[in-house]
């Protein structure tokens, strides 16, 4: 029986942020019903927490859940719990102030300014005055767990004041709260809509939740339980109801840490490519963040560097409050210690696949090498990152081969002490590269790269195990001399004579006159062996592949002004010489330099207009045609 009404008014500050609640326009309203269950969920570990410690409770035998009943044509909803229920004083201390943290840094921002008032609210939360959101009139009728307490009403349509009344015996225990719905907040009287909010936020809230008597939470919050009792396939589920993805996780991580912060985290390593889903969408990665089970936030990034971001789970702490703004978030020390503790974990346990199930890696390398090989940044991780890459090389048959750093370096020539990479599209471009020729001679490994972001990585590594990571352009000639020739050459070509060598001097002149300013410097070369001549990077500059990443981002298609090499062994540049001799100025030879050169700019892919290149080449096919019917009397 009621009895006993007192009215009371609400502190000032609290009278000012229930003012802007009431009173604005939302982004997120749902989450009221996010702050009341949490409240809910709380009210019942506390009874869980006693009735453990043996402590004498009213309705020990009560059972702990939460109900959410909607009434649609009263506009109304019910939030009921069998939790810890309030006396008369901690109603007064709990409901009347500020003390808690979501509200005390939402008054914080709004007395700053910076942003809409409206626009924070959404986004933060403010415990359980977010309920004026949606309600014209709140009813809380608690009873206190504590034998003799005595149920208490409380009421307010959060304008000033609020009204406190005895009720007796009224209910066994807990605390049930009536919201009279504001008439733009009707939607909200729907089980679905309620359901729906429920399942996006409190999903894994560990006591049972019921909208209109249908239970909704009911996947367990996996990662706070001990992983011995945790069964594959129990894992299996969580990973897809978390992901929607039809197939197995092909990893999972269980990560329980108490030092240096609290933590719990599941994680899985999707068995499906993560590529280009990624890069059409390079922000769409992150964990879901929770705090004792109640979601803060999805895909949140500052858990994960983004290279690991084809990782999925969920991270949940009991040291963050519930209600901390997300602009709070990013600055926040404890997520930078649980993302650094993450990526050291997920480090560990992909260096032990690689270890000891090489083939699984391999899988993994091939779904997400792509958002993997972004490591590069990383610079606390360098080298665990270094030895976690993959490459194609020259000793592998074909392009689907993979081999480590360190796999190369076992491999590597005594007394070597770089590895050397080529860029390129394809295998086949690679291998056709004239730079490439003179490691196929002398037997020297060279590593295949074939995305854009191979470069980058080399670029920033610059070295592994003391190895320096060369470009196969840039190498030192005079190093990759010393050593012995692997292939012999099946006939090896005629030393010139003394006069000819100082021809073929004359000769390299003319190449330059005949170029011009489109080349440095012409020059014999010490690396080709099938190719007459190939274009070198000046020494000291870039590699070719990472000067065309920067001119495409600069948008700049001018070729670069490179030395121009000649194979003074090749038949064709014998030949060019005994033109010369001739005649200095044959057409024929300026023809012939002409197409060397666009030909070597056409492997460079710098050459913007074929057509020259295309008539030129005919013209000699027709002549050479003309002399091989003369020659065959055909
Ligand atoms: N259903 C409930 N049962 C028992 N006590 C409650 C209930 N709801 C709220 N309270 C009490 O009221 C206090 C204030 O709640 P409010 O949601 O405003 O903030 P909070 O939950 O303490 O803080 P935060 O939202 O930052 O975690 C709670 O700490 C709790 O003591």
């Amino acid at each position: 029986m009621a009895s006993q009404e007192t009215t009371h008014s609400f502190k000032a500050e609290i009278t000012q942020l229930l003012d802007i609640i009431t009173n604005s326009i939302y982004t997120n309203r749902d989450i009221f019903l996010r702050e009341l269950i949490s409240n809910a969920s709380d009210a019942m570990d506390k009874v869980r927490f006693l009735s453990s410690k043996g402590t004498e409770l009213l309705a020990p035998e009560k059972e702990l859940r939460i109900d959410v009943a909607c009434d649609k044509d009263a506009h109304k909803i019910t939030i009921t719990d069998s939790g810890i229920g309030m006396n008369a004083e901690e109603l007064v201390a709990n409901i009347g102030t500020i003390a808690h943290s979501g509200s005390a840094a939402f008054m914080k921002e709004a007395a700053e300014g910076g942003e809409q008032a409206d626009s924070i609210i959404g986004r933060f939360g403010v415990g359980f005055y977010s309920v004026f959101m949606v309600a014209k009139n709140v009813v809380l009728t608690t009873r206190s767990a504590t034998p003799g307490s005595k149920t208490i009403v409380w009421e307010s349509t959060g304008t000033g004041e609020y009204s406190i009344t005895d009720a007796g015996d009224e209910m066994d225990r807990g605390t049930k709260i009536e919201i009279e719905l504001k008439e733009s907040a009707f939607e909200f009287a729907n089980p679905e809509r309620l359901q729906s909010i429920v399942r996006e936020h409190s999903n894994f809230v560990s006591f049972p939740i019921y909208v209109d008597g249908e239970q909704v939470n009911t996947q367990p919050a996996l990662w706070r339980e001990p992983k011995f009792q945790i069964t594959k396939e129990q894992y299996a589920d969580f990973y897809k109801f978390l992901t929607y993805d039809s197939k197995e996780p092909q990893d999972t991580l269980h990560i329980n840490v108490d030092a240096p912060v609290q933590f719990n985290a599941l994680l899985f390593i999707p068995d499906s490519e993560s590529g280009q889903m990624f890069f059409n969408d390079p922000e769409a990665y992150g964990l879901d963040l929770y705090s004792r089970r109640v979601l803060i936030d999805r895909r949140h990034r500052e858990l994960l560097p983004q290279y690991l971001g084809f990782i999925r789970g969920v991270v949940d702490t009991e040291d963050l409050p519930l209600n901390i703004s997300r602009e709070t978030l990013q600055e926040n020390l404890l997520i930078g210690k649980i993302r650094t503790t993450i990526t050291k974990q997920i480090l560990s346990r992909l260096e032990k696949m690689a270890k000891d199930e090489a083939e699984k890696y391999t899988t993994l390398w091939k779904n997400h090498h792509r958002v993997f090989k972004l490591g590069y940044s990383d610079f606390m991780n360098r080298d665990r990152f270094a030895g976690l890459l993959r490459f194609n090389s020259s000793v592998h048959e074909d392009a689907e081969g993979l081999c480590s750093l360190e796999e190369y370096i076992s491999r590597m020539k005594e007394g070597q002490k770089e590895i050397y990479y080529l860029s390129g599209n394809s295998r086949e471009a690679i291998r056709l590269n004239p730079h490439g020729e003179i490691f196929r001679r002398k037997g020297i490994e060279v590593l295949y790269l074939y995305e854009p972001t191979d470069e980058f990585i080399m670029d920033s590594l610059r070295e592994f195990k003391e190895c320096k990571l060369v470009c196969a352009e840039q190498a030192d000639l005079k190093k990759l001399g010393e050593f012995a020739d692997a292939e012999t050459a099946e006939s090896a070509p005629e030393a010139l004579s003394d006069d000819d060598a100082k021809n073929f001097d004359d000769l390299l002149k003319a190449i330059k006159d005949i170029l011009g300013e489109r080349v440095k410097d012409v020059r014999v070369s010490e690396r080709l062996n099938d190719s007459p001549a190939c274009l070198v990077s000046p020494d000291g500059s870039i590699s070719s592949q990472m000067q065309k990443m920067m001119q495409y981002m600069a948008q700049d298609s001018t070729p670069p002004v490179k030395d121009f090499e000649i194979n003074r062994d090749h038949p064709l540049c014998r030949n060019l010489l005994k033109i010369f001799k001739g005649n200095s100025s044959d057409d024929f030879l300026q023809k012939t330099v002409e197409q060397l050169f666009e030909s070597a700019l056409l492997q460079e892919g710098y050459l913007s207009d074929p057509h020259a290149l295309v008539s030129r080449m005919n013209e000699i096919l027709e002549k050479s045609s003309d002399w091989y019917t003369e020659i065959k009397h055909l």
